[in-house]
């Protein structure tokens, strides 16, 4: 069985604010990114890695690769305009390497991660291929800490929060039914790569994520991030 993991960081981080992307700030002297490309390196050094970047970034990037002496082989891929239209474009990049499955003679399987998410664990990540190798789909989900209300026409009532579950990534699928996945029109209910194999008719089956897990999305997550790699190391 081969392993890809496509690093979506093709985002400009507006929640976080400030001219560079999220995916670029640096955490303890490397950029988020870098800490997210190592965690998968150290899980597996022969998962292809390929990451999906703005594409005005992209020799910044190679810069920052140098100056740091990044040593983990990746390639790189454009972003879109939307995180759908990234991991599609990642995708696209993949079947120039991997062509179609008439043409292969083993199982591809295939993780969509978020740039901005370095603190999976290693065993969420191995959970999520094997599942993924049975079931063809599975992701990882956490559950809700907080209280949770729906809020409609101008009101809003509580809700069972047993009867919900927060969605991590990495997300990972069957290369072949992703690729097919992946040729529907966008929607924005498409929010992660489930919802896109679901809408294709797939199920999906849920693993246990990990808390530290966290989507980097403001400047609270940054020093929650630090202190998490503060432990770490
Ligand atoms: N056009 C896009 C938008 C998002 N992403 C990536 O998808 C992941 C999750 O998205 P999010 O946290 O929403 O990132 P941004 O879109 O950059 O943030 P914001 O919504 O605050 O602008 C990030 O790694 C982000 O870089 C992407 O590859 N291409
Ligand atoms: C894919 C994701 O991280 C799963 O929680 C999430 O859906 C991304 O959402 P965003 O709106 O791009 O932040």
């Amino acid at each position: 069985m081969k392993k890809y993991v496509l690093i979506v960081a093709g985002g400009r981080g507006l929640r976080m604010g400030g001219d560079l992307p999220k995916q670029f700030i640096p955490l303890e002297g490397k950029p988020v990114l870098m800490h997210t490309l190592e965690t998968f390196h150290r899980w597996d050094a022969s998962a292809g890695l390929i990451l999906v970047l703005p594409e005005d970034h992209q020799p910044y990037w190679k810069m920052l690769c140098r100056e740091i002496g990044c040593k983990v082989p990746h390639r790189i891929a454009n972003g879109g305009e939307t995180r759908f239209h990234s991991v599609r474009n990642g995708l696209q990049s993949l079947s120039e390497e991997i062509g179609n499955a008439s043409g292969r003679n083993e199982k591809v399987l295939v993780a969509v991660h978020d740039g901005v998410r370095p603190f999976v664990s290693p065993e969420v990540i191995s959970k999520c291929f094997t599942e993924a190798e049975i079931s063809g789909a599975a992701i990882p989900v956490v559950p809700v800490v907080d209280s949770l209300r729906e809020f409609t026409g101008g009101t809003s009532h509580p809700v069972d929060r047993s009867r919900y579950q927060a969605v991590q990534t990495p997300q990972v699928f069957d290369y072949d039914l992703l690729a097919k996945a992946y040729e529907q029109p966008y929607t924005d209910l498409f929010t992660d790569d489930a919802s896109v194999v679901e809408a294709f008719g797939h199920g999906i089956v849920t693993v246990p994520g990990n808390r530290e897990n966290i989507k980097i999305t403001t400047p609270f997550d940054l020093l929650v991030a630090e202190a998490l790699l503060k432990q770490h190391t």
